[in-house]
């Protein structure tokens, strides 16, 4: 018994990890309930954070292995719920000194006002893989993503980016497939149209491109 005791600090370490979309002050609050047993490793990384969560545990004890993993698993995840980040990614598509902008048609609180192409980022992509997503389901175009033109906080704990975006060549013409309206608009029509949410911010920005 006391063997068993005091073998832990010479057994095995066993680590589950994954990369979160998360604020690093969010995860490292969230990381100091957790039992003495679990060691969090916080890693500071260009698309977020990479969470390890590790435990030392005797060698012969598979039992005790297995529920460690599938417990570290589980409070892997809580964290990740609980710490994620949801991004929002929107394209300002410009052709010709253009931009192109969508009405939402949904949900009815928005219906009618006026937004850039893009939606919500999925587990495990990219910013660019979802922007790239969201054009051709939205728009059925095919677009190279630039540089960001600006981000700003949505509600609940959700953010907008939104990136300078180009038609790659020998891309149909972006139309609108999912019953929104779309329309391609000048420096002179962008202000004073109805943004959905603080959209407004990013006209500046916009218009220097055009
Ligand atoms: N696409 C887009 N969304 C914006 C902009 N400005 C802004 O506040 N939003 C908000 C509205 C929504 O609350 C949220 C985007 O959610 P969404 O419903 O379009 O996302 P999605 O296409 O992935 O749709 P879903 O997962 O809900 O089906 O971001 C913008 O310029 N473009």
């Amino acid at each position: 018994m006391t063997a068993r005791r005091t073998a832990p600090a010479s057994g095995r370490v066993y680590r589950v990890a994954e990369l979160i979309d998360a604020d690093p002050d969010r995860v490292r609050q969230a990381v100091r309930s957790l039992p003495g047993r679990v060691r969090p490793i916080v890693a500071e990384v260009p698309a977020g954070v990479l969470l390890t969560l590790e435990v030392r545990l005797p060698w012969w004890d598979r039992r005790a292995r297995r529920t460690a993993l599938v417990r570290l698993s589980r409070t892997l995840r809580n964290i990740e719920r609980r710490t994620q980040r949801r991004t929002v990614v929107a394209a300002a598509l410009i052709v010709d000194r253009k931009v192109l902008v969508a009405q939402r048609a949904m949900p009815p609180q928005l219906a009618g006002q006026w937004e850039f192409p893009g939606g919500k980022v999925e587990r495990g992509e990219t910013r660019a893989a979802a922007l790239m997503r969201e054009c051709c389901e939205e728009l059925g175009c095919q677009v190279a993503v630039g540089p960001e033109l600006g981000r700003g906080p949505l509600a609940d704990r959700a953010e907008l980016v939104l990136f300078h975006v180009s038609l790659l060549p020998g891309s149909p013409q972006p139309r609108a497939l999912e019953n929104q309206d779309v329309r391609w608009l000048s420096a002179r029509e962008l202000e004073g149209l109805d943004w959905v949410g603080s959209n407004g911010r990013y006209v500046t920005e916009v218009t220097a491109r055009l």
